[in-house]
């Protein structure tokens, strides 16, 4: 797919005296190939103005960038306000604006993104349609599965993989990453799908406001007939619903019903498994799910709307949401033979944190044994109130490592003995594998063990067991 220089400049409303052909658009010049177009970003980590050189020797014909280089630069040089924002202009325009191709879905929100996009994509695909899915765990496009570098892929992926994909539907995670750095575009979405807000990334976003605006800006990014659908479960978000309605920005909401809404949650429990009883336009309809949890609740619900507002009829939705496995490494149950239970789960947030404990307790007939530790180089902020909620709803506590990001071993694991201090029913393992198979080797009929953080991802950290994940660790012992 080629376009000229020309061509590609318009929307920057830019030209260039020689036009030239383009043959793709790059920000890192490691992958820059003959005939690119460098677009120079003063990143965070490293100011890539720094790598023009480089780029134009690995054969870049054309530079965006936000300083003043135009004299010095030996390519035709073009300065823009914001280099993010301009990339992302660019490469909608290169690859013919992809989003009108499929009708998109994204989803953002503190926790339950994962869930909502598997709960989505299985709904839609369980009646006929297809589905690309996009998010932390996997992309999914043309029915193929591709690694995940990021929850929201970068602007210039996020568009080759729009313009690839054949799928009449594209579900897609929007983290608050994606939607500052500009990854997702203006007029992107059929329906934004908001799930909830709590205390994460306080390492990136300067406070809850500020992420809380962040986020927001899914609902900038809605195409002209676009709907948000609002989870009012959090205070954040019946405040957005309240600030949605006051700027005339379509949505509905789902969570405690205010009444008047066509649709809502009439009663709910989740022991064993999560049963829903929905009010859908004066009918009932009781559905009844394999997965657990107060929280897996309002995700199902989320989808439920989502997939209503989409079209489909109630007993089209209910079939799917029936017949839904689950997601890998959330809530995950790993069977053990003792009349013990173990569960993986991927909470890395105290909300996230309070909801996966609470959902293991009611599962849990007599101790419930909590595995967990924290990632490094992300906001430490939450370290300790997630401590305490550990200690509060476990019977014990074991504090390990998780991905240490670069992270001293040593530094990490005496923060977590200062954690746990002030608390009796904590013990600091210096290795993650151990402390499963420790407490294993404690677990009698009727316990839980919950091991939360990494969820279904491999290790980064080598361990004494040499095993790739908290899956086979407890699999491999048990064998
Ligand atoms: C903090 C952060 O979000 N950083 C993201 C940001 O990096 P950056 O642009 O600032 O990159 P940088 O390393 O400072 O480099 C600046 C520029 O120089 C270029 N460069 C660099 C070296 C070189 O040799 N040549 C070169 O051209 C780089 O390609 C880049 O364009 O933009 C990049 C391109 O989009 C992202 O890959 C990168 O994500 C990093 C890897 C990351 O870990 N991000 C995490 C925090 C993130 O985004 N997470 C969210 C989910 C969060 C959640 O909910 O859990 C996500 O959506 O995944
Ligand atoms: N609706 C929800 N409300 C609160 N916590 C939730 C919700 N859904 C899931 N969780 C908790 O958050 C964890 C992560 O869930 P999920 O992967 O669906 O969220 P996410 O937003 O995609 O997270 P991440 O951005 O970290 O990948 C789950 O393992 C569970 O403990």
């Amino acid at each position: 797919m080629n376009k000229t220089l020309n061509d590609l400049l318009k929307p920057l409303k830019k030209q260039c005296d020689e036009d030239i052909d383009i043959t793709g658009i790059q920000l890192d010049s490691r992958k820059i190939k003959d005939g690119n177009l460098f677009v120079a970003i003063s990143g965070y980590e490293a100011d890539g103005h720094k790598f023009i050189q480089s780029a134009i020797k690995n054969g870049a014909v054309a530079i965006i960038g936000e300083k003043n280089l135009k004299e010095i630069v030996t390519v035709p040089y073009f300065k823009v306000d914001n280099s993010r924002k301009a990339l992302l202009i660019l490469v909608n325009h290169f690859y013919d604006k992809p989003h009108n191709k499929h009708k998109m879905i994204g989803i953002t929100g503190t926790n339950g993104k994962t869930t909502t996009s598997y709960l989505l994509h299985h709904i839609l695909e369980h009646n006929g349609k297809s589905v690309a899915r996009l998010g932390t765990v996997e992309y999914v496009i043309n029915g193929e599965m591709r690694e995940s570098n990021l929850t929201t892929p970068d602007a210039i992926l996020l568009q080759e993989m729009l313009h690839e994909s054949e799928d009449e539907y594209v579900v897609m995670e929007v983290s608050s990453h994606g939607l500052d750095q500009y990854r997702v575009h203006g007029s992107m979405f059929d329906y934004a799908l908001f799930t909830n807000l709590s205390h994460e990334h306080l390492d990136y976003h300067k406070d809850l406001e500020d992420y809380y605006q962040t986020k927001k800006k899914i609902f900038q990014c809605l195409k002209d007939q676009g709907k948000g659908i609002v989870g009012t479960y959090c205070s954040w978000g019946e405040r957005l619903h309240e600030e949605l309605a006051e700027e005339l920005v379509p949505s509905v909401s789902f969570g405690q019903s205010k009444g008047g809404e066509p649709i809502y949650l009439k009663s709910y429990s989740t022991v064993p498994d999560v049963n829903l009883v929905i009010d859908d336009n004066e009918k009932e309809y009781v559905i009844k799910m394999n997965i657990q949890g107060e929280h897996n609740v309002y995700n199902a619900i989320g989808s439920y709307i989502c997939a209503r507002e989409i079209g489909l009829s109630p007993e089209e939705v209910i079939e799917a949401l029936e017949t839904f496995e689950g997601v890998p490494g959330r809530f995950e149950e790993v069977t053990i033979p003792n009349g013990a239970k173990a569960f993986l789960d991927y909470a890395h947030t105290p909300d996230g944190l309070q909801y996966a404990l609470n959902t293991a307790k009611e599962c849990t007939a007599r101790n419930l044994y909590h595995i967990f530790g924290f990632r490094g180089k992300r906001d430490c902020s939450k370290r300790k109130m997630m401590v305490q909620i550990s200690q509060s709803l476990s019977d014990y506590v074991f504090l390990t490592l998780d991905d240490l990001n670069g992270t001293g071993n040593e530094l990490m694991l005496a923060e977590l003995r200062e954690l746990s201090k002030p608390y009796e029913n904590i013990v600091v393992m210096d290795d993650r594998t151990e402390a499963i198979v420790y407490v294993l080797s404690l677990l009698k009929e009727g316990d839980g063990m919950i091991i939360t953080g990494k969820g279904s991802e491999n290790y980064q950290e080598e361990y004494r067991y040499q095993t790739r994940n908290d899956r086979e660790t407890i699999v491999n012992v048990l064998s």
